[in-house]
């Protein structure tokens, strides 16, 4: 197992998620990271010269496997998983789990399976169709060394997928300069 999925998984299955209007993040450093509407891909790219994602494992797995509240968003299908590193200048910025329902891979966007290192968000938001909700965030760790999640639920073609995203140590959402870029 990569070292990735065995340190950061086990963290965001056990992300207690929070509404951000609960965790007050609007108006902090933060916050503009974490309320991105739009492609986090899109804004990573601003913060370095190469974009990256590394494809660490995709596989199908059954509906059962997926927790309540991933069921209560997604529906029956069974669901593609999805698991990447995000990467600026070749260090790790983001882990991503992204679920997409087999229901989802049908017509347009079959492709979405065969993605490989190209970013999602480069694909759904040159839909017009596009759109995130369902946004939640947790601290993974304590608010004096805070490690952040969000996951929400994107839609394409009104076609739904849950995707996690985890900022690692070294993600610029952590540097005391992206206050000037926000
Ligand atoms: C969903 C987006 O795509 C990013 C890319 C991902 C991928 O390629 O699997 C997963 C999560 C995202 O952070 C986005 O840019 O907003």
């Amino acid at each position: 197992m990569s070292k990735f999925k065995q340190l950061y998984k086990p963290l965001l299955d056990d992300a207690r998620w929070q509404s951000p209007q609960e965790i007050a993040i609007e108006g902090t450093a933060f916050g503009p990271w974490l309320l991105e509407p739009d492609s986090l891909s899109r804004r990573f790219q601003r913060y370095c010269e190469h974009f990256t994602v590394t494809l660490l494992e995709q596989r199908v797995i059954e509906n059962q496997q997926l927790q309540p509240d991933e069921r209560a968003l997604l529906g029956e299908a069974d669901c593609l998983l999805r698991k990447v590193v995000l990467k600026g200048d070749g260090v790790p910025w983001v882990f991503a789990r992204t679920l997409i329902p087999q229901s989802t891979l049908t017509g347009q966007e079959q492709d979405l399976e065969q993605l490989g290192e190209m970013p999602l968000g480069f694909r759904v938001f040159t839909d017009r169709s596009a759109r995130r909700d369902a946004l939640v965030v947790a601290n993974l760790r304590d608010d004096k060394h805070p490690l952040w999640a969000r996951r929400s639920r994107l839609w394409v073609n009104d076609k739904p997928m849950l995707v996690a995203e985890l900022f690692l140590e070294q993600a610029p959402i952590y540097a005391k300069e992206t206050l000037r870029w926000n």
